[in-house]
């Protein structure tokens, strides 16, 4: 009897081994992938180390890239891929969203763009807006030309010029996060209802106390609740403001409720979709817009000759970004959309603010198919997660020389063969807004944002740095700096002034 249980013990021990060592270890194809930690094929013990309080162990990709090439194993079920045919296969070829994307950016319980884990119900969603969002909507849209004007002479330029004429410090960091919100909500909403942050500072405080409690885990049902409310108040009031002449039109709101009001689905349920997809976009608005205006500011204050050089471009368009306070509304003028867009300086500057500190770094994880897939010539099965970061594809050696290093000199063309063709897989390269079925819709918008804004700023001030502390980029899905804050002086360069 007893040497029958000891050889069954033997065998299922033997049995286990093999299934739970040996196999994933040595056998099954997946055990081929270079591994970021030998314990890897057997447990995630190894990255969950590296991940303390939801971090996302960047500088830990970066090394395992950096010693074991573009495909690297990190757990029994998770890998990290950082090449051009890893991208195109991964966010081009069908894989699905991972279950966090559910989980944690869905809002009033129904999904959007951002949550939405099955690509064909996201494409048709995503169809339903996607033409509002398009360059050439973006650069012709008379609403965001109306509204970019109010929001720039009105509200932005006051409060500068009254912080240059006192050597008033600012924390641009905090007004960076007012201009996102009130950006994107006009843009959403109308300019009526945008959230008018710039100039109500309390308001932007209580906002901007919900929005950290959420990212932060503290207080999240309550926060939630209140950013919920506050969004399906602004949607009600857009509802009204449609049918009467505004100064400028809600225009998502409107061409998202317009294109649901074909759909089937009841008034109420029509609402809350809308109203989950408008919250979803002030979220992915306000955070990586802000990250990216706080460190070009700061690259800039750090750097007063890239400043001249920049203010020097800005001066030659054909209508600069002049603001002269006494000017009446006749007299205040934004440049041409197109015109500003083809600047080079403007467009390096910006392009290298996010290779170098993109939004969002961490991997964006994707689920191989049932049927598995061959990345990197490694046969994987299905349900594994399979991500890249932007950070570690914008800091590859070998498309981006010194590429720790804010260069951005790097994208101008001198129009040489060489150039030409460097900055051409330089851009093959570049990730910062994703790509494929769930690229960032919001690239156009951002892009014509952040460099009007980068216009009104300098071509009428010089900035200098006055409290930098905690500028590093965080380690978080959402990347701003530790210390949440830049504080910066403002000197005006128009002599009129
Ligand atoms: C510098 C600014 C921005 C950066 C760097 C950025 C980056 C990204 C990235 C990397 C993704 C892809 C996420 C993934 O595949 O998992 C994304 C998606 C998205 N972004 Fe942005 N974003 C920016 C601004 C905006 C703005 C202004 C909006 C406002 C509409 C926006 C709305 C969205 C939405 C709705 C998605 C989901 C798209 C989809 O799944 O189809 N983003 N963004």
């Amino acid at each position: 009897m007893l040497p029958l249980v000891f050889i069954s013990a033997v065998v299922l021990v033997a049995g286990l081994f093999y299934k739970y060592i040996i196999y994933p270890a040595c056998i099954s194809p997946f055990s081929k992938v270079p591994r970021a930690h030998f314990s890897v094929p057997f447990a995630s013990l190894w990255i969950r180390r590296k991940r303390p309080e939801g971090t996302n162990a960047i500088q830990t990709l970066l090394a395992a890239h950096k010693k074991h090439g573009p495909i690297v194993r990190l757990s029994p079920d998770e890998l990290s891929v950082a090449s051009l045919d890893g991208l195109r296969q991964i966010y081009t070829g069908g894989f699905e969203k991972a279950q966090e994307y559910e989980d944690e950016f869905m809002n009033y319980g129904i999904p959007n763009l951002v949550s939405m884990l099955q690509s064909k119900p996201h494409s048709v969603q995503k169809r339903m807006i996607s033409n509002v969002y398009s360059k050439s909507s973006i650069q012709n849209s008379a609403d965001l030309r109306t509204f970019s004007k109010v929001l720039l002479f009105e509200s932005l330029f006051p409060p500068l010029q009254s912080a240059a004429q006192e050597d008033a410090a600012v924390d641009v960091y905090g007004l960076s996060q007012a201009l996102g919100s009130d950006f994107i909500t006009a843009f959403l909403f109308g300019i009526d209802n945008c959230s008018n942050f710039i100039r109500d500072v309390p308001a932007r405080r209580k906002f901007m106390a919900n929005y950290w409690a959420k990212k932060d885990g503290v207080d999240v049902k309550r926060a939630t609740d209140e950013l919920e409310a506050h969004v399906l108040s602004l949607c009600r009031a857009a509802e009204t403001l449609s049918g009467n002449s505004p100064i400028s039109r809600p225009v998502v709101h409107a061409q998202l409720s317009s294109q649901l009001f074909k759909s089937s689905i009841s008034p109420q349920q029509k609402e809350l979709v809308v109203a989950s997809e408008m919250l979803d976009h002030i979220l992915a608005s306000i955070d990586t817009t802000t990250v990216t205006m706080t460190y070009l500011k700061w690259e800039l204050s750090r750097n007063p000759g890239l400043q001249s050089a920049l203010r020097k471009e800005l001066l030659n368009l054909s209508s600069p970004l002049v603001y002269t306070p006494n000017a009446s509304q006749g007299e205040r003028r934004l440049p041409d959309p197109k015109e500003l867009d083809s600047l080079p300086l403007l467009n390096a500057v910006l392009k290298e603010v996010l290779r170098v500190y993109p939004p969002t770094p961490a991997l964006l994880d994707r689920v191989t198919p049932p049927g598995g897939a061959v990345i990197e010539g490694y046969a994987i099965p299905g349900g594994i997660r399979v991500g890249t970061s932007a950070k570690v594809m914008h800091l590859n050696e070998k498309v981006f020389s010194d590429a720790g290093s804010f260069v951005p000199e790097r994208w101008l063309s001198d129009g040489k063969e060489e150039s030409v063709n460097r900055i051409k897989e330089m851009n093959r390269w570049f990730w910062a807004f994703g790509c494929g079925g769930r690229m960032c819709i919001g690239n156009h918008f951002a892009t014509h944002m952040l460099k009007s804004i980068t216009a009104a700023i300098y071509t009428n001030y010089e900035t200098t740095i006055v409290d930098d502390e905690g500028i590093e980029q965080e380690d978080a899905f959402l990347a701003g700096p530790v210390g949440r804050k830049l504080v910066l002086k403002f000197r005006s360069v128009n002599d009129a002034n």
